[in-house]
């Protein structure tokens, strides 16, 4: 796992090159954004903290999960597909994911992503790496205990069709199985911020907060 620092650094060098790009007057589709992976178990607590780095950050948060939701729910030919998979915490073939993804990166303008719950396996990542010719920045994952996780699904009260412990149990096996992996994967390559997801939300993103506060800074004040 590449030093907090050295990252840091490396986050700025990158900021730098997109600041000098914008002036001169490259436009937003031109710079390539700066994309981080947010990734974890059931339970947690991505989208909770993406939320908090969105609202802190300037980060625009894309949930791969709402956008399969979304899509389920709309009359789309994949609707059914979706839920079923879903429904049994399974994963949705890639190039449906990775085209919602790359959708919503053009609409968003921005160009600092969190893809939150995305990749959750090689293949996933192996297809958006493929696609978009990117790879993520920086990836954070939120370590936390398996009863963790399931107390907070289980409480959770959005009315989700997979937020049952029938289903908790068999995305569990899903995330150690496929989506350990690609946590590994990117580790390897020093790019994973691991944080401990356990505390209260205020205190987990106090550990969140240094990785884009000097991002911030620099996006601040061009330097
Ligand atoms: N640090 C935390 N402590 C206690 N509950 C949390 C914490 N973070 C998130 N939660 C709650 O746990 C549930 C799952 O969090 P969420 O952010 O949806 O996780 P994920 O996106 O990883 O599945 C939500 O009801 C959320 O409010
Ligand atoms: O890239 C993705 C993201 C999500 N899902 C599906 O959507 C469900 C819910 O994902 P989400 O990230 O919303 O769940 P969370 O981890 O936040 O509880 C997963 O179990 C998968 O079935 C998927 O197939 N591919
Ligand atoms: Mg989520």
């Amino acid at each position: 796992m590449m030093q907090t620092h050295s990252r840091l650094m490396f986050v700025e060098l990158f900021v730098t090159e997109v600041m000098k790009l914008a002036e001169k007057g490259a436009s937003s589709s031109q710079i390539i954004p700066f994309i981080t992976f947010v990734l974890g178990g059931p339970g947690s607590g991505k989208g909770t903290q993406c939320a908090k780095i969105a609202d802190t950050f300037g980060f625009a948060h894309l949930s791969a999960g709402d956008l399969l939701r979304k899509e389920m729910s709309s009359d789309s030919v994949n609707g059914a597909m979706i839920r079923d998979a879903i429904k049994e915490g399974k994963i949705v073939p890639s190039k449906v994911t990775v085209s919602l993804l790359c959708e919503a990166i053009e609409l968003s303008k921005n160009h600092k992503i969190l893809i939150d719950g995305f990749p959750r396996s090689d293949e996933n990542r192996i297809s958006f790496e493929r696609i978009t010719g990117r790879e993520p920045d920086m990836v954070i994952f939120f370590d936390c205990p398996e009863e963790e996780m399931v107390k907070r699904v289980l409480s959770r009260n959005q009315g989700r069709i997979d937020d049952n412990i029938e289903t908790v149990k068999k995305r569990l096996k899903v995330f150690s199985k496929l989506n350990l992996p690609v946590v590994n994967y990117y580790s390897g390559r020093g790019k994973v911020h691991k944080i401990n997801g356990v505390g209260t939300i205020e205190e987990v993103f106090e550990k969140v907060r240094p990785l884009f506060a000097s991002l911030s800074r620099s996006l601040q004040d061009g330097s």
